[in-house]
């Protein structure tokens, strides 16, 4: 018998009774519910203005932070970038213990947006988290021992030919169970979660979120519901049989126990091109859906998919969290979702009926929604795999909320979402999918996934580019009030009892506002870009509210210099904790210039540079960034010194000698003559922008807060 068969267990018990100790933070939303919203109010709308930093702890890598720390008993237990996992004196921000798991450099290029990692799982004494390279971890709590360490991709499923998998979401505990996801759908992944026992690691079950490409059995949870319901909406023969199809789950995993499920938020399709990879036909489950399964048995039950024919990375990972609702009279109770599609979605938590559903955010690829069936109204020009023209897509690939988390609060009864507007131009690839081992395979053409540099195409793009809070009134189905912000991609969302939210921004400043106006209240200059939520709780009897900070993910690793219009931040990574009569502050002065322009060699060999763009779309630019423009957070190539010298450049980009540092070696991608073309493309954007690079400079902070 099943070791964890016994109901829910002590600390299951003690997430449901989350309230009765209000000091600790016990799962990735605090509560099963995933509402972030915590009833302490010793910090409170009159005495936030005070609020004073109590602590900071330096981590020991400068990439994105995304993590939400946990605390139980006045232990803080925090993943960073790179996987790794701190236990902090969350009173003093002392280190207990840290652990390593040495995940190998050359990993970063296998998942598309960062190394990072967003949060670990406690249970029953022993803190559990993913890493990159595809591990699920138990520590002892009060040590940092290894306790097991299971590898979570299993090596003899049908996963589809690239394999990419990397784990950064938190995993989550049902009844003894730790539920862990993955990503990959960018490069050629089948998604799935598995179930391990939490005193053991052994697997209990597992869930494929795409069919078998043959339709065969894979001996796990998700056999009949993919063989019966999801087959027959896919192509038999497109490129998702080769390439994995997809539907990566690398975010939300909730248990609920009132409904006694898990829900999986379920990715987007691969490659991204619904014409290529289903030949334009059948709505593809279950892409873009959720998934309710049993915890037990990892058997289906419900689903709800909210963009079938997904041909624009709209994942429904996002934060899925469960509300009581008063709806006609009567209270509900209810999944609300904010996926990147940009529609707040009302669903029945125990039947995955549709009640209601209504953008959040400016949308231009749906009308609306059926009102039965919560299906979108498309706008026909958006199917562009179907139309073969281009599409300007609102949202873009980074949805109208990706990652950062939204909260609720009971108080005012407004649910507060990190919205953001990105819009992306889709291209078809043409001649056919053509896919490229260690590369993002999206089918679209990687020569127009950037923004030309161009003035008048920079401005076009950069003046659609924004970020805010929206007070969302599920009630309503409408906007109550926002807050706007400088740009895209802030952190997520924390709401308390003393009637506050908690902000990290991208431009490094953490924000208290008014949870019933959105009035600011507070706010404190931390360093780097925050794109993690904050938390709080209590040690020794006062509240503590912190946040991991440390400006990456895929926003500023992909859009490089158009980043800047965020704020321009360099990556100093840090724990922060901030208390009413905190004595830390200010912190220390770092270096906020990041990389200088460098004067470049004056020659480049013009008939290379077109090849050079293009392989720096497909291998560079997801992290070095469009156009080979940095933002602040990984090495700006225009200003290396490995461009220098054919022989300099290929050690690093063909050889890995800088693999260590997430660098991978590109020799099995490209022949040193393609290495060389990126090399001379570089060298050519390093001249065009060397100048405009000084002048930007050229303020009393030194600075580029202008566009590149
Ligand atoms: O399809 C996938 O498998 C997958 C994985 C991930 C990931 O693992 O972080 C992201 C995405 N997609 C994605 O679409 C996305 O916008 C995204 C942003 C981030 C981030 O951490 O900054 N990860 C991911
Ligand atoms: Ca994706």
């Amino acid at each position: 018998a099943f070791s964890a068969d016994e109901g829910q267990g002590q600390t299951g018990e003690a997430i449901i009774h989350a309230d009765d100790h209000p000091g600790d933070w016990m799962t990735y939303g605090r509560t099963y519910s995933e509402q972030r919203y915590s009833p302490l109010d010793q910090i409170n709308r009159s005495n936030v203005g005070n609020l004073k930093l109590a602590w900071y702890l330096d981590l020991d890598t400068n990439r994105g932070q995304e993590g939400t720390p946990l605390v139980v008993d006045g232990v803080m237990y925090a993943t960073t970038n790179w996987s790794m996992m701190k236990a902090i004196d969350a009173a003093t921000g002392k280190l207990l213990w840290s652990y390593d798991p040495r995940v190998p450099g050359n990993i970063a290029d296998k998942g598309c947006c960062d190394t990072v990692n967003r949060g670990a799982a406690y249970w029953n004494g022993k803190v559990y988290f993913g890493t990159f390279d595809g591990r699920l971890i138990a520590l002892d709590a009060k040590t940092g021992k290894l306790v097991w360490s299971v590898n979570t991709i299993p090596p003899e499923a049908e996963l589809g030919k690239q394999r990419s998998y990397t784990v950064d979401g938190a995993p989550r505990i049902a009844k003894g169970r730790v539920i862990i996801g993955n990503g990959g759908s960018e490069f050629g992944a089948r998604g799935f979660v598995t179930a391990f026992d939490a005193e053991t690691g052994k697997v209990d079950w597992r869930f494929f979120t795409v069919p078998n490409p043959k339709n065969e059995p894979d001996h796990a949870a998700s056999d009949s519901v993919l063989m019966n319901k999801a087959y027959q909406t896919w192509s038999p023969t497109g490129a998702w049989t080769r390439q994995g199809g997809g539907g990566t789950v690398w975010d939300s995993i909730v248990y609920d126990p009132v409904s006694d499920l898990v829900y999986l938020g379920v990715g987007n399709g691969s490659p991204w091109n619904y014409k290529y990879r289903s030949e334009g036909k059948g709505d593809n489950l279950f892409l873009g859906s959720i998934v309710a399964l049993k915890p037990e048995t990892g058997e289906y039950v419900w689903h709800f998919q909210e963009t079938p024919m997904d041909q624009w990375d709209f994942t429904s990972v996002q934060q899925i969290m469960t509300l009581d609702l008063p709806i006609n009279g009567e209270t509900r109770h209810v999944v609300v979702h904010a996926p990147k599609n940009g529609f707040f979605y009302i669903i029945d938590a125990k039947t995955g009926e549709f009640i209601s559903g209504k953008n959040y955010v400016y949308v231009n690829w749906a009308s609306g929604l059926d009102p039965k069936t919560g299906r979108p109204i498309y706008n026909p020009d958006a199917l562009y795999t179907l139309t073969g023209k281009d599409w300007y897509g609102i949202p873009g690939d980074l949805g109208g909320h990706n990652f950062a988390a939204m909260a609720f609060s009971p108080k005012t009864g407004l649910v507060y979402i990190p919205a953001q507007q990105v819009p992306f131009l889709y291209t078809n690839q043409k001649g056919g999918f053509l896919p490229h081992p260690d590369s993002w395979n999206l089918g679209l053409d990687m020569n127009k996934v950037g923004i030309p540099d161009s003035p008048e195409a920079k401005a076009a793009f950069v003046k659609d580019l924004k970020g805010w809070i929206v007070a969302w009134d599920p009630q309503k189905q409408a906007e109550a009030w926002r807050v706007d912000h400088k740009g895209p991609w802030n952190g997520g969302i924390l709401a308390t009892g003393g009637d506050l939210l908690f902000q990290g921004l991208a431009n490094g400043e953490f924000h208290a506002y008014d949870a019933t106006n959105g009035t600011d209240l507070f706010h404190f200059a931390a360093d780097s870009g925050i794109i993690a939520p904050p938390v709080t709780y209590l040690a020794k009897g006062k509240q503590y509210v912190a946040v991991e900070v440390g400006w990456g993910g895929i926003y500023p690793f992909f859009l490089g210099g158009l980043a800047r219009t965020s704020g321009w931040t360099v990556n100093h990574s840090h724990v922060i904790a901030f208390s009413l009569d905190g004595k830390a502050g200010p912190m220390p002065k770092q270096n906020d210039q990041g990389f200088l322009p460098v004067k470049p060699p004056e020659k480049f060999d013009a008939s290379r540079t077109d090849n050079g763009y293009f392989q720096f779309q497909t291998y560079c630019a997801a992290c070095h960034g469009d156009n080979a423009e940095g933002a602040g957070v990984l090495p700006d190539l225009r200003w290396s010194g490995s461009i220098r010298h054919t022989d300099a450049f290929y050690n690093v980009v063909g050889r890995g000698a800088l693999t260590a540092y997430g660098m991978d070696r590109f020799d099995g991608n490209m022949n040193p003559n393609e290495i060389e073309d990126i090399r001379q493309y570089l060298i050519k954007r390093a001249n065009e922008t060397y100048q405009r690079e000084v002048d930007a400079r050229k303020n009393a902070a030194g600075i580029p807060e202008q566009l590149p």
